[in-house]
């Protein structure tokens, strides 16, 4: 399958300016084109490029013409759909409880864009946390790219996961990838990253991070061993676990983990607790919340405030 991403240009009437000739990375892996209009194919690891440099751990190319915000998507995949779930969410058949719910989510993102001003934000958390899921939505809305971090550090390496680059490298290969990759999207703009789990512990991530928004999606550990063992822990190795039952392993080694990460999550700009969303909601079940109710946390325009201030520390919401 060839490895690459697939770029497509949308009309999204926001930009923080325009960008001549392209940013570069300090190594030259990153280039951000501006050609003036041009919808272009990015290449990332072995996959094919137009334009832009390489380094040993790839190249990344974005098009980024004149006001016009673009969309990522693997290279055959389909592109997001705002309005329409493909999966039952804890039980909801779509992504959104109610037009309505998609109205509100697209209102706070517009408030939220002009705040923003073009920066990026990191969503951080542990595996399972929905970083990748809400990351999606939010970038749909604000007409930001999406970008895995899991998934370029694949792209990069040139294997097929994340769990191959453990198995056939180590744990110490991927993080300093993951450290390349964060240090190259950290250069760029309008983009909604979703970190790894683990990306939290270097504090090299955080001088990247702390580039554009970094929130933390914080989730109750029982939540996450319920999805994660719903899926499976094959694509996630430090979860994954030869024997036993997959909640109950889930579930204590992501204990472990959390234990082990300490405050590092705290170090986000903001954090959205799904208990205190389920609480507001008033039926305390955080199984019940959509992903859209976590991107409408995610794009409140309180954040915005923390950028009308020079100093702010974080804020729970
Ligand atoms: N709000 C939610 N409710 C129920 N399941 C969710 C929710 N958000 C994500 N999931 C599911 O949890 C799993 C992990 O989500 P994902 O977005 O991949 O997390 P991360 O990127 O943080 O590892 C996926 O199977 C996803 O479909
Ligand atoms: O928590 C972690 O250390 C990890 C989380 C994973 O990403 P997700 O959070 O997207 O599952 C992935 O980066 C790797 O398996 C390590």
């Amino acid at each position: 399958m060839e490895a690459g991403l697939a770029l497509q240009t949308r009309a999204a009437g926001f930009g923080s300016g325009r960008r001549r000739g392209g940013l570069q990375s300090p190594i030259g892996s990153l280039r951000v084109a501006d050609p003036a209009g041009a919808a272009v194919a990015a290449g990332f690891g072995s996959g094919r490029r137009r334009g832009g440099l390489q380094s040993p751990i790839g190249s990344l190319r974005v098009a980024d013409p004149a006001g016009a915000a673009v969309a990522v998507r693997a290279r055959g995949s389909k592109p997001v759909a705002p309005l329409r779930a493909k999966k039952s969410f804890g039980g909801h058949e779509n992504l959104h409880n109610s037009v309505d719910e998609a109205l509100l989510l697209k209102r706070k993102s517009e408030e939220v864009l002009f705040y923003l001003n073009g920066r990026c934000i990191y969503l951080v958390g542990m595996m399972g946390s929905g970083k990748s899921t809400v990351g999606k939505i939010m970038s749909e809305v604000l007409g930001y790219s999406f970008f895995d971090s899991d998934k370029l550090v694949e792209q990069a390496v040139g294997m097929p996961s994340v769990a191959q680059i453990f198995k056939v490298h180590s744990e110490a290969f991927f993080r300093d990838n993951e450290s390349s990759v964060l240090r190259d999207l950290s250069s760029m703009q309008r983009l909604v990253v979703a970190t790894g789990g683990g990306a939290v512990i270097r504090p090299v991530n955080w001088k990247y991070m702390k580039k554009g928004l970094s929130v933390w999606l914080d989730v109750p550990l029982d939540a996450l061993a319920r999805r994660i063992a719903k899926v499976g822990t094959a694509s996630r190795p430090l979860l994954d676990q030869p024997s036993g039952d997959p909640y109950t392993m889930a579930f204590s080694k992501l204990s472990m983990l959390a234990e082990q990460r300490g405050d590092a999550y705290a170090n986000a700009d903001v954090r959205v607790s799904l208990e205190e969303i389920a609480s507001k909601q008033g039926h305390h079940d955080v199984s019940k919340l959509t992903p859209t109710d976590i991107a409408i946390e995610v794009s409140l325009p309180r954040i915005s405030f923390l950028f009308l201030r020079t100093n702010y520390h974080q804020t729970a919401f």
